[in-house]
């Protein structure tokens, strides 16, 4: 993926558009917000401009065997150079909403101590391009790119990393805050402490299942000081964003083990100012929760002003004596996850939009008062370039599909404000490597030709009906 900057022109060819068969339209609320969502590490490249430090994800990839063919966010899609293009690239599909994540190791190369200014200023750059191109940006704090310096010392399983993470938060809203008014602080805290630090599958690579515990309990104390620090210097919408699977079972025993693992250790906490008990109890074998101190609960929960949902497909779960834990959800002894029978995407995950409307409508019921945005909804698939156009009828039929489970879910009474597709980019999908393809718009990674896919001009009239 190491490549010279080319700087072929990048508009969208407009003469194409997807025509939607008025097969009965759905109309979404005014006001729904239409965007795309990608994330710092995948696709910005300049690992080590303008003072960048190394994160995680930095050591993590060269680490032999970890990543997919060794693959690296060393230049990924460029973005850093080439956001002008990719935000005329939105602007030409009609996006309303950019939402993207800061770059901690940009900001804060060791992560304390003052702020690298050309950090900053990458991000003032990007929200000028948005704004000045009528692009509402949306701000992740943290997607995965944990400062190395701050991972020597411990990473998440150190408490001090929250609050070193408020102080980024803090520094981060100071520059942009006049310009960006919707903040999330976390990306998918599972993914952070349960792939990183209990399973060992993500960066940094640890496989301790009590660390999983740990690290996720330090990651919400962060979200819950960074919450602080935004309201005090001013910001306006704050949230969390959180990656939720429905968990679909004949085994209530299994399934309640899973949905506690999987969402309420994270969804209660927040919403409610508690852990679940079940799930205190079920860790019980791996910690004695002791890293949770008095007043903890209280910060992890200070009000927010949405729910982030990351949804791509349920768990299907079943009781089957004898099965190893899966080290993702330590303590699932006996549990056999998949089964789904369902088609399925590149990833191998099941496409099954129903389990967005259950997860959608669950929400509602459950933690009712929380305005929700969809800050991630995909598919992988194969891509082919023919002829200067990719027919990805796959993903555009998995995304009509959950965009229709998507209003079901506001027929049924849910407060959804929005819907950002995963993502705008072909990117660095972690440890797949680029094997993965999740972008409306087809990435090049060898010339960086950008090529906007059927699903992209599709979603474009999509946005442009408000419905579909
Ligand atoms: O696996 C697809 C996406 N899932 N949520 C987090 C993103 O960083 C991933 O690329």
């Amino acid at each position: 993926c190491d490549t010279e900057w080319g700087g072929e022109d990048m508009t969208v060819s407009a003469e194409k558009s997807y025509e939607i068969q008025d097969s009965g339209v759905l109309t979404f609320p005014e006001g729904f917000v239409w965007g795309a969502a990608t994330a710092a590490y995948q696709i910005e490249g300049a690992a080590r401009e303008d003072g960048r430090g190394p994160s995680i994800w930095d050591t993590f990839s060269r680490t032999p065997g970890k990543v997919h063919a060794g693959h690296t966010g060393d230049v990924a899609c460029d973005h850093y150079h080439r956001y002008p293009d990719d935000v005329r690239i939105m602007r030409d599909l009609g996006l309303a909403a950019y939402r993207f994540s800061v770059s901690w190791p940009r900001v804060q190369p060791d992560g304390s101590g003052p702020a690298n200014p050309r950090g900053l200023d990458f991000y003032d750059r990007l929200v000028d391009e948005l704004r000045e191109n009528g692009i509402t940006p949306i701000v992740t704090l943290y997607h995965w790119d944990l400062p190395q310096t701050l991972e020597d010392r411990g990473g998440w399983t150190n408490r001090e990393t929250a609050e070193r993470f408020a102080e980024y938060a803090a520094i981060t809203h100071a520059r942009l805050g006049d310009r960006v008014e919707t903040w999330t602080t976390l990306n998918e805290p599972w993914c952070s402490a349960f792939l990183g630090y209990a399973s060992g599958i993500h960066a940094p690579g640890r496989a301790e299942p009590a660390l999983g515990f740990t690290a996720a309990h330090h990651l919400l104390l962060g979200h819950g000081l960074a919450v602080q620090a935004l309201r005090a210097s001013g910001a306006g919408k704050v949230g969390i964003t959180l990656n939720l699977s429905p968990v679909i079972s004949d085994d209530a025993e299994a399934a309640a083990i899973v949905d506690g693992l999987q969402n309420r250790i994270f969804l209660d906490p927040v919403l409610r100012g508690e852990y679940p008990a079940d799930v205190v109890e079920h860790a019980r074998r791996f910690t004695d929760w002791s890293f949770v101190r008095d007043g903890d609960l209280e910060i992890i929960s200070r009000p927010t002003d949405l729910l982030g949902v990351n949804y791509y497909h349920p768990q299907t779960v079943a009781a089957r004596a004898g099965e190893p834990a899966n080290p993702v959800y330590p303590g699932s002894e006996g549990i056999a996850f998949g089964g789904a029978d369902a088609p399925r995407t590149a990833m191998g995950w099941p496409v099954q939009p129903f389990g967005l409307t259950d997860l959608l409508l669950r929400l509602a019921r459950d933690y009712p008062g929380t305005p929700l945005l969809i800050t991630e909804n995909g598919a992988a698939f194969d891509d082919v370039v023919e002829d200067g156009e990719v027919h990805d009828v796959g993903r555009l039929s998995y995304l009509d599909g959950h965009l229709r489970a998507a209003h079901a879910a506001i027929q049924g009474g849910a407060d959804l404000r929005g819907y950002l597709v995963w993502s705008l980019l072909d990117n660095f999908e972690w440890a797949e490597g680029y094997r993965k393809r999740f972008g409306i718009v087809h990435v090049d990674y060898g010339t960086q030709r950008r090529t906007p896919k059927d699903s992209a001009l599709w979603y474009s009239e999509v946005v442009r009906r408000n419905g579909l």
